[in-house]
Parts: structure tokens; C-alpha cells; sequence
């Protein structure tokens, strides 16, 4: 008998996209899904249950087997570093980290100050240039930091660069190209081989356009 998935799924921006190849993979997960508050659905014609995540928090569920499987972008996988398989570059919500600032402006020689809500690849960054840096945490808006001087530098994510480009700030360099992954737990890997490979065979047929 199949044995049932549970799949942790991002809410947010990444959700209609995944939503959309998760459907064309076989999985009709609904599309209108995140209208709902419900966290937790069943579709037991698929044999799949769905969990809605935060996506900073899909890797958590994974991670814990609470979800057999998770969309997460690549930047969360960078900058949490947890104990999943990262089996499947799914090539959605397209974005890149990178080091932005205002024009002009070298990087102070001590500690220059970096606002960020990677923490991690900021920090991985800037150990690889030879740089001693500050680490500013925030959880969004990272933009106002350079802008108000609390910041030398900030690491965000750029998609189509408005944001940066209507505050009149500069990209610097880039660090890494983002995209959504499929991941897997570890156990669930084993215990539910058949069940997952199946799923990722039909999610690359989609992608190389065989499905
Ligand atoms: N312009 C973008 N800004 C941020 N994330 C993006 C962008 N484009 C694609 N992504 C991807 O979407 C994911 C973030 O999705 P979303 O913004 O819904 O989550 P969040 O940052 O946790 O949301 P919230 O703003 O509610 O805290 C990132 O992990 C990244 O992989
Ligand atoms: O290059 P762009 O297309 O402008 O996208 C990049 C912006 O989008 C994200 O912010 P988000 O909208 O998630 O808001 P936040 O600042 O609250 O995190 C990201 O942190 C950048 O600020």
C-alpha cells in the first residue's frame, strides 16, 4: 500500500508557484489553498497531507520529520544548514542574495556593519573576502539600514532590483543565485523511498518537460 507524504509548503510568495508544479506533477494540492487559515489538509485521493509553513520554518519540519518533504528556498537551506537531503532543484521563484549599500561608499576598514537577516551567509561571506564584520540583525525593510546609517553595507535578497533601485542604493556583489528546492527528511527517505522518488520523478518530468 502507498504510504501517505506529509509536505511542508511555503506559504508566501513562493506558494503559487509551487502550488502551480506540485499540480502539473499529478498533485492537485489546490491552488486557492492559501485563502484558507487551515494549516493542516488532507487529500487522501492523493494520499497526501499538507502542512503550511513559514518558509524560513520548512526546513524545521523536515528536519524534525514532522514533514516527510518541503519546498524551501535555497537562501533558508544557505543559511540554516540542517540535516535534510536537498534533492531537487525545482528552478522557481528565481532571486539572488547580494551585497548592497549606498553609491560610493568604501566599506570602513574596522568592523563595517552589515544588516541582514542571513546572518549566516553574511557572515560565511565576508570571512571568505578576509573582512571583520558586524553582524545587524533584522527581520525585514533591510534597505532602511544603509539609508539611515546603521549599516555600511546590507545582504538581501534582489529579485528585480526596484527595491534597491527606488532607494537609491547600488548592488555591490553578488553572493548566490536563489531558487525553490525539494527536500526530504533523511528517514522518511528510506521508510518512504518508493512514495518520494516517485514524486521527484513526476516533479522532473514537469521540469524537463516530459510531463
Ligand atoms: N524578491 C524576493 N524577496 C524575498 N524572497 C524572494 C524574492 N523572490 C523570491 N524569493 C524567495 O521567496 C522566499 C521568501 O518568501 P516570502 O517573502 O514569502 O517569505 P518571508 O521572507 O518569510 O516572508 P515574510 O516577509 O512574510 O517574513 C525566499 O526564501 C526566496 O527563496
Ligand atoms: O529586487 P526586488 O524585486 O525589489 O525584491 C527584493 C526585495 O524583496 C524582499 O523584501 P520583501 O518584499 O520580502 O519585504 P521585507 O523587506 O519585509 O522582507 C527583499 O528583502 C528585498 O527587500
Amino acid at each position: 500500500m502507498n504510504k501517505r507524504l506529509t509536505i511542508a509548503m511555503p506559504k508566501g510568495r513562493i506558494y503559487e508557484e509551487a502550488a502551480e508544479l506540485m499540480k502539473r506533477a499529478g498533485y492537485d494540492l489546490g491552488a486557492d489553498l492559501e485563502e484558507s487559515r487551515k494549516l493542516i489538509l488532507e487529500f487522501p485521493e492523493q494520499n497526501i497531507r499538507v502542512m503550511m509553513a513559514k518558509p524560513m520554518d520548512v526546513v524545521t519540519y523536515v528536519e524534525y520529520g514532522a514533514a516527510d518533504l518541503g519546498i524551501a528556498g535555497k537562501d533558508v537551506l544557505l543559511e540554516q544548514d540542517r540535516d535534510v537531503y536537498e534533492v531537487l532543484d525545482l528552478k522557481i521563484s528565481p532571486c539572488y542574495v547580494a551585497v548592497a549599500g549606498v553609491p560610493d561608499q568604501p566599506l570602513s576598514r574596522i568592523a563595517p556593519k552589515i544588516a541582514t537577516k542571513y546572518p549566516k551567509v553574511a557572515s560565511d561571506y565576508f570571512r571568505e573576502q578576509g573582512e571583520q564584520i558586524e553582524i545587524i540583525p533584522l527581520n525585514g525593510s533591510i534597505e532602511l539600514a544603509p539609508l539611515i546609517g546603521l549599516a555600511d553595507r546590507i545582504v538581501d535578497i534582489v529579485s528585480t532590483g526596484r527595491t534597491l533601485k527606488e532607494n537609491g542604493l547600488v548592488e555591490y556583489e553578488k553572493i548566490a543565485d536563489i531558487t525553490s528546492r525539494l527536500i526530504v527528511n533523511p528517514v522518511s527517505y528510506r521508510l518512504k523511498n518508493e512514495e518520494i522518488e516517485h514524486m521527484v520523478t513526476n516533479l522532473s518530468d514537469v521540469m524537463e518537460g516530459i510531463k
